[in-house]
């Protein structure tokens, strides 16, 4: 499946079945959803032709395109990630089109045991969808398409653990992050005891996860907050590309790669984690912010200012100090005027890593606009989601200094907040989360 992100490069292993290095599955035998109905049929399975991950109809004569059966799949719906694997599918996966994050409160009397069996639900169903079939009783909101990248990943936020029972084992990652001064935090958007994000290349398929997501939390808990984001689609350019956020700007371009030697020290807590956070082995901190943007101002200004308010190109996202998209920063570099080329205040110079004592994360962004306000601004931005090792090495001391001096700051503002512990992924035949609710 041709990716569209190259800024996480070849993601690390996700699959027990046959798969590539990101967790797609490269052949894939599955059921497409609509066609395993109550009646159990021998439903059309697909299989993904090697390495370009272009589905084909082989399940007979029947399924052939034009012979009265269902065409094949395109490239964008066949495609799989799978749900099993050292790390939870969506955070090395390249970025999908649409994505939903919502956050649930355990109910009123709801504690360990419930839980449990909440996320041996969520784990049976995001495994079924993902690989592309239908749960029991299914709605059919996806029928006809294929798993299109669907990822669902969960994490716990900081108020599950006394809910639950378990305060002992409540990593100190997950102490509150700390306030910005630029913050506008609405608390009932933000945190939550639990976190869910579904990603996918088809918005059907994105929309029936949340669905399915939100129906089996039952009795046990309440939707808190849902957020609805999107990116490019695949395909949609013509060659695979970073992507653009609504400010117009190429980013992700220096995301940590999974081909840097220390990206999993940076990203993945480690497999031999031991005390409060030994659950945790090979799991991520995800933090979590619905940053508007000012639209309206950022828009009234001329291209010159946009690109010094980021240090990069906006046509291409160079940087300021030369080269091309890739090049990396030469924050020494002056032009002939003695001014430093990616100014003092701009944000790609304030969040560069050897600015911030090496501090990196993994950036998974989803833009979104949810309408246009009385006032006539758009209520849109970035839902910025950001995967580290731990936060205190990673989002925090970003932000802080982003808080104190960011060019960027004066065009946008930070209304939620989110801090979310996503264990390892589930083995096969565990849940995810199984080593906190049953260890
Ligand atoms: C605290 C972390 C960060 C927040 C919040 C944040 C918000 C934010 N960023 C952009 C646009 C761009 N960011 C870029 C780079 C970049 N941003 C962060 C961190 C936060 N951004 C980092 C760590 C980096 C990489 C720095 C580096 O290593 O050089 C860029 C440049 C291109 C790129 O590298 O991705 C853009 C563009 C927006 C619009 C935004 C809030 C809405
Ligand atoms: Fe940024």
């Amino acid at each position: 499946m041709p990716v569209n992100n190259p800024v996480t490069g070849p993601a690390s292993g996700n699959a027990s079945a046959p798969a590539s290095d990101d967790g797609h599955l490269d052949i894939s035998r599955r059921r497409l959803l609509g066609t395993v109905g109550a009646a159990g049929a021998a439903g059309l399975v697909i299989g993904a032709a090697g390495g370009a991950g272009i589905a084909s109809a082989v399940s007979g004569d029947d399924s052939a395109p034009g012979a009265g059966g269902s065409p094949a799949l395109t490239s964008v719906g066949a495609t799989e990630v799978a749900f099993h694997g050292r790390h939870q599918p969506g955070i090395t996966t390249p970025l999908q089109s649409r994505g939903h994050l919502v956050a649930f409160d355990l109910a009123p009397g709801a504690g360990r045991k419930e839980a449990a069996a909440l996320l041996r639900r969520w784990s049976a169903t995001a495994r079924t969808l993902m690989a592309g079939e239908a749960p029991s009783g299914d709605t059919g909101i996806a029928r006809d398409a294929g798993p299109s990248s669907l990822t669902v990943t969960f994490g716990f936020g900081r108020t599950f653990f006394d809910r639950t029972g378990l305060t002992a084992r409540r990593p100190t990652q997950l102490d509150p992050l700390p306030a910005f001064s630029s913050d506008a935090v609405d608390p009932k958007r933000s945190e939550g005891d639990l976190w869910v994000q579904i990603g996918a290349d088809d918005a059907l398929v994105a929309f029936h996860a949340l669905r399915a997501v939100q129906k089996d939390a039952g009795d046990a808990a309440r939707v808190r907050w849902q957020m609805n984001g999107f990116n490019r689609s695949a395909g949609a350019t013509p060659r695979p590309m970073t992507a653009r956020n609504l400010m117009g700007q190429v980013d992700g371009t220096n995301n940590p790669k999974t081909t840097d030697p220390d990206f999993d020290r940076r990203i993945f807590v480690p497999a031999d984690a031991t005390g409060a956070q030994d659950w945790m082995a090979d799991g991520s901190y995800a933090v979590v912010r619905r940053i508007r943007m000012l639209l309206d101002d950022w828009e009234g200004l001329s291209l010159e200012k946009q690109e010094r308010v980021i240090g990069r190109r906006k046509a291409d996202g160079a940087p300021l100090s030369g080269g091309s998209e890739t090049t990396p920063l030469d924050l020494d570099k002056r032009g002939p005027d003695g001014k430093l080329a990616i100014p003092d205040n701009a944000h790609a110079r304030i969040s560069a890593p050897e600015q911030n004592g090496g501090a990196a994360m993994l950036r998974r962004p989803f833009s979104f606009h949810d309408g246009i306000g009385a006032d006539g601004t758009p209520d849109a931005g970035l839902l910025f989601v950001c995967w580290q090792a731990d936060p205190l090495r990673g989002f925090v001391p970003v932000q802080r200094k982003l808080d104190r001096g960011d060019a960027l700051s004066a065009f946008i503002r930070h209304e939620s907040s989110g801090l979310f512990a996503a264990p390892g992924g589930a083995a096969e035949g565990e849940y995810v989360g199984q080593r906190l609710l049953e260890g």
